[in-house]
């Protein structure tokens, strides 16, 4: 079995592949400050509520947006698992080209979606993945990476309003009843769900513009659920994505 890793800045994401089915998948929260010892632990645990076992995982393979904790998980892989993980990054062969100033400048992560995206689709794509940043990636029909853009994700956009403002609480992201809200929870939940809605369709729609491709839009990402029904550039939500383009790069890389 094949244990594929995504840290990303609020969230590790595991998942355990048989081959090219997803057997099982975990979400725990990105703790810069723990050591592998302690995430070796953890993961132990959770194997051990599913039933595996270390000795079940033939490879491993992690994509990192946090350079801290790229490292503790490469130790982790050779002190609990007895092997080097593959690293997405340099070393590694996407089948990719990287339109970007500077290719080793882009997050694993995007890397991962675009490749996910086009081996499933074969198609130019827009791939949009709310993470603690909100991604949007553009793929042409020809399988290239292309660049596209950041922007604050959902959580610390909320996070910022209720830092930066006394009167402000914190609040749970979702769809208020009204865009004409009553209280300042809803108020807050309105500005924040409709402006991200409105951020989405604007980028997006940019895009396809600028692109010329008529890309299908994916999304992905813990949020990716709430936004998409409301949004009208995206075509398909994709929860795995991230999880399957590791393990697309773990075959294109792995000598049989
Ligand atoms: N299933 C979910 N439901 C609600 N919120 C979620 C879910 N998954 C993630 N989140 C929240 O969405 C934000 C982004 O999460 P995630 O997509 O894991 O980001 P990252 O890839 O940056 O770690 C985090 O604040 C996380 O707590
Ligand atoms: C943009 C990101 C912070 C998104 O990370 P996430 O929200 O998934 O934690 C990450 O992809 C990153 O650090 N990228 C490097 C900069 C770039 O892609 O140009
Ligand atoms: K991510």
């Amino acid at each position: 079995m094949l244990l594929v890793i995504d840290v990303g800045n609020s969230n590790i994401v595991l998942g355990i592949y048989d081959g090219e089915r997803l057997l099982k998948d975990w979400r725990v929260s990105t703790e810069k400050s723990k050591t592998a010892d302690e995430y070796g632990i953890l993961v132990h645990d959770l194997f051990r509520l599913a039933g595996i076992s270390f000795g079940d995982i033939r490879d491993i393979i992690i994509s990192s947006v946090v350079p801290t904790l790229t490292g503790v998980l490469e130790r982790l892989a050779v002190e609990y698992f007895g092997f080097r993980p593959y690293v997405v990054g340099p070393g590694i062969k996407t089948g990719m080209p990287i339109h970007y100033d500077n290719p080793k400048e882009v997050g694993a992560d995007r890397i991962v979606n675009a490749v996910a995206g086009f081996e499933k689709h074969r198609t130019a794509l827009i791939i949009v993945d709310f993470g603690t940043a909100t991604t949007f990636d553009y793929v042409n029909r020809k399988g290239e990476y292309c660049g596209g853009a950041i922007a604050p994700g959902l959580v610390i956009s909320m996070e910022a309003l209720f830092q930066k403002a006394s009167k402000l609480p914190r609040v749970e992201i979702l769809k208020p009843p009204s865009i004409i809200a009553k209280n300042t929870v809803n108020s807050m939940q309105a500005g924040i769900f409709y402006g991200y809605v409105g951020l989405v369709d604007e980028i997006v729609g940019r895009i396809k513009t600028e692109s010329r491709d008529n890309p299908r839009v994916l999304a992905t990402g813990g949020l990716a659920g709430l936004i998409a029904p409301e949004s009208k550039t995206i075509n398909e939500v994709d929860e795995y994505l991230t999880l399957e383009g590791l393990r697309i790069l773990y075959q294109r890389n792995h000598e049989n």
